[in-house]
């Protein structure tokens, strides 16, 4: 078989093997034993991940450990695996809020955990759970905004580029503190803030730790704008307005429209079109497409 047509094969592996739910990054080859870490990470207790779908198609993901400035603990790393799965198989879910509880968002991994998880066995086995959740978490078919209240730090800014977009209210941070511990991201949290700032200042913003406040993540691309309020329901109510301009209309476009711009991003530019060719197939002449037709041709 010549090269040309084992590239093609290649692309086609990669562009569908993307789209699949709940695909690993890694494996037993990896030295990643999934259900070894599953059970180490079940010795850290305490907190929640709650998860709200409302009717309209949007969801709440609430970091719930108010007492640790919703700091993840190992049950909750597990936890928000199991709120992603859920996410993945939502049919009718079109938009997701992830926010943390008693107006702050999260200050990253518990420490105290940290602190009996330092072996690099163990550190690396966290690193690769959380890698594979939060690059499921943003592969998601839904728009997801994450709703920057108070804190982002360390690891709760990793999380917040795992979001399509950010909303932060006044007074709220972003900081990539890792330098600080002598560490660098190891969610995924670089790799994606290169790909929403730039290379530059991503950076500057890990090797400065720097405080990003909402005026200067605006600036650098890094949030969508500063909301009016810093009170924690209003400041909901407004990223539910925001994300509700972007989810009208069925939950299967939504989903496609997702999963195009997702092929683009990731992939590349050979691979990326027979993925859209493939998604766009699953519209063409679908009851949505047809109940469009069917109307008038005016876009208001
Ligand atoms: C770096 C990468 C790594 C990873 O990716 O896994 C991590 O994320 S490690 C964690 C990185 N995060 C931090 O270093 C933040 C540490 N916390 C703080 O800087 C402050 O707590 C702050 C700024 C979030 C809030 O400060 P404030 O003065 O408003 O409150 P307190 O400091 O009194 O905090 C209240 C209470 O929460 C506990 N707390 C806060 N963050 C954590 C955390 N990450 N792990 C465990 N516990 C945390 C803090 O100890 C206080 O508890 P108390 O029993 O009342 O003393």
């Amino acid at each position: 078989m010549s090269i040309s047509i084992w590239k093609g094969l290649l692309q086609t592996t990669k562009s569908r093997l993307f789209v699949q739910r709940g695909v690993s990054l890694y494996n037993g080859t990896h030295g990643f034993e999934e259900e070894e870490i599953k059970k180490k990470l079940q010795q850290f207790g305490g907190g929640a991940i709650n998860l709200s779908k409302e009717d309209n198609g949007i969801g709440v993901l609430t970091l719930n450990n108010p007492k640790l400035m919703n700091a993840f603990t190992g049950t909750m790393m597990l936890e928000l695996q199991e709120r992603v799965t859920e996410l993945e198989n939502w049919k009718h879910g079109k938009g997701l809020i992830v926010q943390g509880a008693k107006n702050t968002f999260c200050s990253g991994s518990d420490l105290n955990a940290v602190r009996a998880m330092s072996s690099p066995q163990d550190g690396m086995n966290m690193c690769m759970f959380m890698q594979n959740t939060l690059t499921r978490l943003k592969r998601l078919p839904l728009i997801s905004v994450a709703l920057v209240q108070g804190k982002a730090l360390g690891g709760g800014a990793e999380l917040t580029t795992a979001c399509d977009f950010r909303l932060m209210t006044p007074g709220s941070e972003i900081r990539f503190v890792h330098k600080q511990m002598g560490l660098v991201p190891g969610w995924g949290g670089a790799a994606r803030l290169v790909q929403i700032v730039g290379s530059g200042p991503a950076l500057k913003l890990l090797s400065g730790a720097l405080k990003v406040d909402p005026e200067r993540a605006v600036q650098l691309g890094l949030a969508e704008e500063t909301l009016l309020s810093s009170e924690e329901t209003r400041s909901l109510e407004e990223a539910q307005v925001w994300l509700n301009q972007y989810t009208k209309g069925p939950a299967e476009v939504i989903h496609a429209v997702k999963k195009v711009i997702a092929a683009g991003r990731e992939l590349q530019f050979e691979a990326a079109l027979p993925a859209e060719k493939d998604i766009f197939g699953t519209l063409w002449g679908a009851p949505a497409n047809l109940q469009a037709l069917a109307q008038s041709t005016k876009h208001k």
